[in-house]
Parts: C-alpha cells; structure tokens; sequence
C-alpha cells in the first residue's frame, strides 16, 4: 500500500499548487465532519439537561456556520479533485503512448496483441480509481479516524482503547488478505488481456478465418480462452466479496463489545449520558470510516497490479537518460562495415553467423538468398531496429549499437515487406517520410514511385481516406505509397526489403528505374528475391543460412557461386513458364 501511495503522491507532485489547495479544503470539511459528534455533547450536557433555550439556539447557529462553510469547502475540494485527477490520467496516458513508441523490436514481439492496449483500457483506469479512493474515502476516513480517536482519548480512555482495539480488528482481516488479493488481481488481468489479444487477432484475421472456414475452430478455441478465463473470474468475484464481508463479521462483534462496556460504565455512572451518546455516534462515524478504509483496498490491491505492469514505462525516463547516445547525425552517401556480425533472435540458433561485408560510400548493394538466410535480419540491424548480438556495425562512421535512433534514422528512408497504411488520407501517408514536406515534394516522390497517375486518377486525389490497415487500396498501390514515403525523405540511405513483390511488371520496371537512379547523396540497401530487380546493383551478397556465402557483380557471381545461378536459373524458368501460361491462356 505504501508502494502505491508513493506512486500517486510521484504523479502529484508536478500539479503541487493544486494539490495543496485540495488537502486544506478537504481538511476544513473533514475536520467540520469529524468534529460534528460532539455537537450532541454540547446540546445534551449544555443545552437539553439544563434546559436552556438561549444555549440550545446558540449552539445551533454556530453549528449551522460551522456546516455550511463545510460544504463549501467539499465543493471546492471536488472540483480541485476531478481536475487534478484528470491531469493525472492525461500525463499518463502521454508517457504510455510515448513509451510505447520507444519500445525496442523484441519487446514488441515478446508481448501479446492486447497487452499494450490493455495498459491504456484496463490499467491506467484502474490507477484513476484508486487514486480517486485514496483521495476521497482514503483521506476522509484516515481524518475522522485520527480526530475520533483524539476526542475518545480525551473523554474516557478505557472505552477509547476498546474502540481502537475494535477498528484494528475490522482493518485487519483485509489487510491479511491483500497479499493473495493482489496475486489473484494479477492472474485475472492476464487472462484477460490474453482474452482482449485474442479478440483483436480474430479481428484482424477475419479475412483468413472466412476464407478457409475455420469459424468453429476459432470459437472452439475461443471457448478454452473463456473457461480459464472463468476460472480466474471466480477467484476474482471471490476474492472481492471476501474483502468485503470480512469487515462486517468484525463490525458486529465490535459493536456488541462497545455497547455492552460502554452502557455498564454509563450503568456505574462513570460517564455522563452525554459522554455515552458521544462515544457511540463517534464508534459509529469512526466504524464507517474504517470500513470505509477497507472498501477500497482491493482498489488499491488492484492499482498495485496495474503500477507494476506499467513499471517498465515509470523506469523508461531514467533509464533513458542513463544510456549514452551517439547522436551524430547520418552524413551523406554512408560507408556501411559489417565486422563479425551475429545476431540471435531470443531462444533460437543465432540468424546471422559472423557475417562480414563493406558496402562503399554511395553505391548500391544488394543481399539474395534462400527464405530465412537472413536477409531482412540485416536490413533491421542496419535500421537499429535490433541491436547486434556479436560483432560490429558501424554506418557512415556511427556504431549502430550506440545510434541515437531520431537523428540517426531522420535521413534513412526504408520500405519494409509489409507496407503499412495509416488511417487518414494518401497525402497523410506519404508525409510520414516528412511531415514538414510540400506539396511539389509529395507530387515528385509520388511521381518517382509510379504513383502520381494513380493518385490523380482517384476521385479525391491526395486527399483520399485510407482505411484502416489500408483495406481500401491493393497490395502492389500500398507498396507504391510506401515508396514514395521513402523516397520523399531525400535519404543518405536507402533500406528496401522485397519492395517489388506485389507490384506488377510495368511498375517494377519504374520503380527499380528510379531507385537505381540515385542521387550522388544515396548509398542503398536492397532486399529482392527478383534478382531481375537487383542485377545492376554495385554489389550482392549471397546469403544462405546465415552466412555469407560470395559476393561481387551480378556476372562474376553468375560465372563463380553456384546456389547464385541456381536461383537465376530458377527465376529464369518460373519466368519463362509464366510466359507460356499467359500465351496459353490469351
Ligand atoms: N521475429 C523473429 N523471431 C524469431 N525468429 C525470427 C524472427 N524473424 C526472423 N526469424 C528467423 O531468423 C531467420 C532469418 O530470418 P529473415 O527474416 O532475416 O530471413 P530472410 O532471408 O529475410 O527471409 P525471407 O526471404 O523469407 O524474408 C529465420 O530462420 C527466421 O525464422
């Protein structure tokens, strides 16, 4: 529980004026609301008994100006609350969200598709809760309980230590329990996140489900998802409802405690009926507060899930100001040197072998090979988008295990296999490669991927809607977008991985046009299983399981590396079939 409070006084801290303000306001109305069991003592003992009127209207007129400047006071509080606690949740949804545009490749696969949704939908809701609950009932209760005790300390201390004995044991049955709580909170969290992962994976399948009518097995398998799920939700339920019940089974025997030790000390007369009424409205209001208190600890239980789950986010910033970055930025036509090169994805045999390779200033270089050699492992490595495992990398100079990733990146332009769309319109897409970018520069890049005509073709031009997932347009025009984002960044590097395969022959033969083409400024990195895309390239690698079998021009390579003019060969006759299955067909 200190844990978390710890964490939201953190969260706290940057709106401290607002804070501030908040803590008095509540403390004038908390120590109006603590204070009001006494107003039955001065009404009994000074007011009824002696049966004065004077006193009776006195008395009630101060307590009148003492309540409404209470409530004054918790309106004012209320609303320093909701903003504070939105500003809170605003913060925190911006440090997620930038966080997650930071996360490294690995962590990214290592996690399932509704993990990183479900820290902005499940968690960070969560922590506004029991931010809220500390804030309101948590303070509230803590206040009445430490004035209550205070005033029953004064009036008869006996009874004020059976009262207090009687409180621990409501706060401690909860507490006992908040240990299992937060396991159980956890377990039925990642169910359902891996639930949420599930959804959205069937979402975003529907195409394959549908097609190959796999319907019953996709809710057969869901159905297994739903009965751990189902499990955890009981444990869940029961866990909750033990936390609640607990406290009333301690209540009721507290109250039968009070009121007999109490009543029999009123029976000896060594407290006044006034004292006496005192005593129990106070046990009572105190009883509430405590209760009060447990209520919201499976809130808290929960909250602490939620802080440990987003503590890689809440280290990022220190960490991040830890790590020492080259932040040079990529000079013009960069010399890329691979030294020994291995990489390992996480639990499998290393990807790339001690692979050695330069790639001179400004020319273009070209790695083939089978499915799997390693080919785009490179390209990634080559982006920072993975870090070596083994070996050096370094490009134009900067060793790309210590790049600064934005100043590093800023002038690399890269196609990757799957070209993503975002929701919004062509232009939109294509200004990702420079967002300050102007028109005439998005028209040339456009133009330079075989994509202008396209465009203007459409009956809102640039400015028409992508879908989401960019449903709306075909493999081989996504890929064109995808280029010319690229190719409108103006970069020293050029990173294109099976850029060609969904475009058609005439686009190919542009497209390959233009990047070959390149600007003095350009050193290119091209990923092709065409090797009729590739065959002018200053330089190919020849990659096979890992390794780096030869490389050289595209005749050296076809006179001297076997599996070289085996794929070329084989490329030649799918060719040549193709041929003669379009003549066959027309
Ligand atoms: N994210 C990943 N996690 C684990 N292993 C991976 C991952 N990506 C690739 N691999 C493995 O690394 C090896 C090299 O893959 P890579 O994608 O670099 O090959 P490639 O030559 O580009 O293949 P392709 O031509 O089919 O795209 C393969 O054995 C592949 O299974």
């Amino acid at each position: 529980m200190s844990n978390v409070i710890r964490h939201f006084v953190t969260f706290l801290s940057p709106r401290r004026g607002l804070a501030i303000a908040f803590f008095l306001t509540s403390f004038i109305e908390l120590t109006v609301l603590s204070l009001a069991p006494l107003s039955f003592k001065f009404m009994i003992d000074y007011a009824i008994e002696p049966g004065d009127r004077n006193a009776f209207f006195l008395i009630l007129g101060i307590l009148g100006s003492i309540g409404a400047c209470g409530v004054a006071a918790g309106l004012i509080s209320d609303r320093l609350l909701a903003t504070i606690l939105a500003e809170v949740q605003q913060q925190l949804r911006r440090r997620l969200f930038s966080h997650l545009q930071h996360l490294n490749m690995e962590r990214f696969q290592a996690s399932r598709a509704g993990e990183h949704v479900s820290r902005f939908t499940v968690d960070l809701p969560a922590i506004e809760g029991a931010m809220m609950s500390m804030m309101t009932i948590g303070l509230q209760s803590v206040a009445v309980v430490s004035i209550s005790v205070a005033i029953l300390f004064t009036l008869q201390w006996s009874m004020a230590l059976l009262i207090l004995a009687g409180a621990s044991l409501i706060y401690l049955g909860p507490y006992l329990l908040s240990r299992r709580a937060r396991r159980v909170y956890g377990a039925y969290r990642d169910e359902l996140e891996a639930m949420t992962g599930d959804v959205q994976e069937n979402v975003r399948g529907q195409m394959i489900i549908q097609g190959f009518h796999v319907q019953q097995t996709q809710i057969h398998k869901f159905e297994k998802r739903l009965q751990q799920l189902f499990i955890r939700h009981v444990h869940y339920n029961v866990t909750n409802a033990s936390l609640d019940r607990l406290p009333i089974i301690s209540l009721l025997l507290v109250n039968f405690s009070i009121i007999g030790f109490g009543s029999y000390l009123a029976l000896l007369g060594q407290i006044t009926l006034g004292t006496l009424v005192v005593f129990f409205t106070i046990y009572t209001s105190m009883g509430n507060a405590v209760y009060n208190l447990t209520a919201i600890l499976p809130s808290f239980a929960s909250a602490r899930v939620s802080l440990e789950r987003l503590s890689e986010m809440l280290t990022d910033e220190e960490k991040q100001q830890a790590e020492q970055k080259d932040s040079a930025a990529l000079q013009p036509c960069p010399e890329i040197i691979a030294d020994g090169l291995v990489f390992r994805y996480p639990g499998k045999e290393p990807a790339l072998q001690g692979i050695s390779f330069t790639i001179p200033a400004g020319t273009t270089a070209a790695f083939v090979g089978p499915s799997g050699s390693g080919k785009s492992t490179i390209l990634q490595l080559i982006l920072g988008l993975r870090q070596p495992s083994g070996g050096r990398l370094t490009v134009g100079g900067i060793d790309i295990l210590h790049v600064d990733a934005e100043s590093y990146r800023s002038r690399v332009g890269t196609v990757f296999q799957d070209s993503f769309l975002f929701r919004g319109t062509v232009k939109d897409n294509i200004l990702i490669g420079r967002p300050d970018a102007s028109m005439e520069d998005v028209v040339r890049a456009a133009e330079q991927a075989s994509l202008h005509e396209f465009i203007t073709g459409l009956p809102d031009g640039y400015d028409t809607a992508v879908l989401e997932d960019g449903t709306n347009f075909s493999g081989g025009q996504k890929q064109r977008i995808a280029i010319a984002r690229a190719l409108l960044r103006e970069p020293y590097l050029l990173l294109l991985d099976e850029i060609t395969s969904s475009l058609d022959p005439l686009s190919e033969a542009a497209v390959t046009h233009t990047i070959q083409n390149r600007s003095k400024k350009r050193t290119a990195v091209i990923i092709s299983h065409r090797l009729s895309v590739i065959n002018t390239a200053d330089v190919i690698f020849v990659m096979n399981e890992g390794r780096l079998v030869d490389s050289g021009r595209h005749d050296e390579l076809l006179r001297r590396c076997p599996l070289y003019l085996q794929m070329w060969k084989q490329q030649d006759e799918d060719h040549l079939n193709m041929m003669k299955k379009e003549t066959w067909t027309s």
